[in-house]
């Protein structure tokens, strides 16, 4: 791995039409707590470079990136685990994995005017609905598709069990590293 590609980027700087909302950074997730510090979304450089890729294919077809958490330190992880210990829907906590070492996006896709898309469940819900082979209604299925194709395109893959998390390709290649968001900013 190119070590240029395994610092931290901040993605608004690489593409500033990406919406930021952190959900874990307010009480509007389903712990109901505030369970980090920081508003800003970072990723290994080679990951947000991808997901810069994803925006682009998607504002072609009219559509904005929204991103609701990318990078988690480890211990936002334990009091997500803590409170939902359910591996299916929350990992364990563990420095080489996922988020957790900046390789993975929960995200949606919205119109250029920021209104989200309709996808086949909220964020979060952590039932068969958000897995991505459950049913889903024509409109949210073009939605979904729509995402899923450009992720997958940029580099990424879906994590079969929530429709919003999408996976570096190659995250096995990244070791575990850990940063204070607010220094990217
Ligand atoms: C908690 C949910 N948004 C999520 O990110 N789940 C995956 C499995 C994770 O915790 O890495």
């Amino acid at each position: 791995m190119d070590s240029r590609k395994t610092g931290f980027t901040n993605i608004q700087k690489l593409d500033p039409s990406i919406i930021v909302e952190l959900r874990y950074a307010t009480m509007n997730n389903f712990t109901g707590q505030v369970i980090y510090d920081f508003n800003v979304a970072i990723a290994r450089t080679g990951t947000a470079e991808k997901l810069a890729v994803a925006s682009r294919i998607l504002k072609e077809k009219g559509y904005r990136i929204k991103v609701w958490d990318a990078y988690r330190p480890v211990e936002a992880q334990e009091k997500l685990f803590e409170v939902y210990p359910h591996p299916e829907f929350v990992a364990k906590p563990n420095p080489n994995f996922s988020h957790q070492k900046g390789v993975t996006f929960d995200l949606t896709i919205c119109d250029m005017d920021g209104n989200e898309m309709e996808m086949p469940t909220e964020f979060d819900d952590f039932t068969e609905a958000a897995f991505r082979k459950s049913p889903r209604t024509k409109i949210q299925d073009n939605n979904y598709q729509i995402l899923d194709s450009a992720m997958k395109q940029a580099g990424f893959v879906g994590y079969e069990n929530e429709w919003w998390d999408y996976r570096d390709s190659e995250m096995d290649e990244y070791g575990p590293s850990s940063v204070d968001p607010n220094e990217y900013f």
